[in-house]
């Protein structure tokens, strides 16, 4: 058994992911107002993340249970103790994020949300999920809230914010990043600078597309 699997986490994590899938973005009225192409505009833009996202408050966006359960696997595997997490929104990747910590023996996982509503959601999460005392959430835009303060050695970081963001957020937290160090970015596809960066062989990254839409990279020493 692990903490992933057991009571109090299990049934949370099974409600909050019924949820999150019975309520699909497109059905927002700010969002459904949008057209496809500015959508997609919307959502690749380094500038109008704050309008896109603000519009996208009341959805959980979440990582699917498969990733859920990556995030859980190899940050478990690799014995992690500092996490770091771009995009925390209700909180259901960093439950499973925090679950691995558990189940390492302690540890921390350095989470950011720009929307207050979500950080009161996720907060309130986390203390039903028995690992708040895991989980700094840092509110506001995380281009400044992981600006700072980061411990020197980030076993694993997460990348689940404003797609265009995450060249930014790698280049700025790469020199905490361990030899070894794991990075998972969600959605990656949406975000071709940063999958132009870590596939360049000279980059100091090994990487390779995993399950649906993830990409899984490794910091070199
Ligand atoms: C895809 S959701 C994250 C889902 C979450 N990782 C999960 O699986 O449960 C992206 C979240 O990132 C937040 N976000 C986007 N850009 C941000 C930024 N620059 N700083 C802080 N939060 C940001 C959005 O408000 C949204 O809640």
């Amino acid at each position: 058994m692990t903490t992933l699997t057991e009571s109090p986490l299990a049934p949370l994590l099974n409600r909050l992911f019924e949820e999150a899938e019975a309520m699909s973005p497109l059905a927002i009225p700010e969002i459904a107002a949008l057209s496809r192409e500015e959508r997609e505009r919307m959502m690749r833009s380094k500038t109008d993340y704050l309008e896109f996202y603000g519009r996208l408050k009341n959805a959980a966006l979440a990582v699917s249970r498969e990733t859920g359960l990556l995030l859980y696997m190899l940050a478990r595997g690799s014995g992690a103790r500092t996490i770091v997490e771009f995009g925390t929104s209700f909180g259901i990747s960093t439950l499973h994020l925090a679950a691995a910590l558990r189940d390492n023996g302690g540890g921390r996982v350095i989470t950011s949300e720009f929307e207050p509503s979500k950080v009161a959601r996720a907060r309130s999460n986390l203390e039903a999920g028995g690992l708040a005392d895991l989980v700094e959430i840092r509110e506001g835009d995380a281009l400044k809230t992981l600006a700072l303060d980061i411990p020197p050695r980030v076993d694993l970081l997460l990348l689940d914010g404003a797609k265009a963001l995450y060249p930014d957020i790698l280049r700025m937290l790469e020199g905490q990043l361990r030899p070894g160090a794991l990075i998972v970015a969600d959605n990656a596809d949406d975000s071709p600078d940063y999958l132009a960066r870590v596939r360049d062989p000279r980059s100091g990254y090994l990487s390779t597309p995993f399950a649906e839409d993830v990409e899984l990279s490794m910091r070199l020493g």
